[in-house]
């Protein structure tokens, strides 16, 4: 039986007039190749995007409004400082001053990904309501200047937009899609302690890794167990349950586990969905205080 608060999160969804899914995003490689001089990290990262995420409900509505429900709302504020707010916020003052409408609009958040936790739910987020926020004002904006509002919302948020698998260089806005990367079964999982990404790049020892290099073809997935993610080390002196968590999921079968983004998730690739599927099963009953989600991850090709 449905309760009255999932009823009612049931009919923002069931009513709205815009729903946006907001894919996990995970980074099966980060390298961290640079700096620039006002301290932003160049990177070089292969990013794919999970089928399972945040969801967002959108309509027309008499005043803006912006409600949350889902099981990690409880970390998050609906104020002002939301990314979903800051993201409607700035599309809307683009649009204003360059002549067009942008009628007050209800927004729900489902919030299904964990907090501060490397896959990316507030960018994704954002880039949900600006995708969404597009359908329903019918706003005339190029993909340009929607990119660099993408951008101006945080350095993930462009290849949210995109939400095609990707290498994202530069701060991470520079995306070359990568046709060639399948779709591939995950376990993700997160020992519930969020992670502060200024403070990852923060620890890193050495700013100027090893480039992932240029690749073509079928070429990335044998590639893949020689790539890293060079914010894991400073991420696991930080949060040592990342070793035990990277070490547990390896132990069920994963045939490469890693860490995405600034952490903690870490994700384990599996041969099958079945695979995954169990997999996340034992996870869930070894470490029932922690997240543990399967998923199968876009892929690459044209649809
Ligand atoms: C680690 C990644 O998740 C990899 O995809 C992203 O680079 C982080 O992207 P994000 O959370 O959207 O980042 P932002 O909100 O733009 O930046 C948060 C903070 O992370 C640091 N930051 C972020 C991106 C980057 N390329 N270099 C950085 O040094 C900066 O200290 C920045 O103040
Ligand atoms: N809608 C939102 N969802 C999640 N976090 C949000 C949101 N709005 C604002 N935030 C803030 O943004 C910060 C980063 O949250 P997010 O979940 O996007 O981190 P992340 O998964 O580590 O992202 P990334 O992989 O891009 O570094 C948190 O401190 C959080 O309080």
């Amino acid at each position: 039986m449905l309760t009255r608060a999932a009823t009612h999160e049931a009919d923002e969804f069931s009513r709205a007039a815009v729903v946006e899914l907001a894919p996990a995003k995970i980074n099966l490689a980060l390298h961290v190749v640079g700096q620039r001089p006002d301290g932003y990290h160049l990177l070089e990262s292969v990013v794919t995007f999970a089928d399972i995420g945040d969801r967002l409900a959108l309509s027309p509505s008499a005043e803006d409004s912006f409600g949350l429900s889902g099981p990690f709302s409880a970390s998050l504020r609906a104020d002002a400082g939301n990314l979903v707010v800051r993201a409607r916020e700035m599309l809307r003052s683009w649009l204003q001053e360059h002549g067009q409408d942008a009628p007050p609009v209800a927004i729900h958040l489902e919030k299904n990904l964990p907090v501060a936790s490397g896959i990316g739910g507030g960018s994704a987020d954002a880039a949900a309501v600006l995708k969404g926020l597009a359908q329903l004002w019918d706003d005339k904006i190029t993909d340009r200047e929607m990119a660099a509002l993408a951008l101006a919302l945080g350095a993930d948020v462009p290849m949210c937009f995109a939400g095609i698998p990707s290498l994202a260089r530069g701060i991470g806005e520079d995306l070359l899609p990568l046709p060639d990367l399948p779709s591939l079964h995950l376990v993700l999982g997160n020992p519930l302690r969020s992670v502060s990404t200024p403070e990852i790049f923060a620890r890193l020892a050495c700013k100027q890794n090893p480039p992932i290099g240029n690749i073509s073809g079928d070429g990335w997935i044998s590639l893949l167990p020689h790539l890293r993610n060079d914010l894991q080390a400073p991420a696991s002196a930080l949060v040592p349950e990342i070793g035990d968590l990277s070490e547990l999921i390896a132990g069920e079968g994963a045939l490469l586990t890693r860490m995405s983004g600034s952490g903690a998730t870490c994700f384990g690739i599996f041969s099958s969905r079945g695979a995954a599927d169990e997999a996340a099963e034992r996870l869930r009953a070894l470490r029932p205080n922690w997240y543990f989600q399967p998923t199968t991850t876009i892929s690459g090709a044209p649809a």
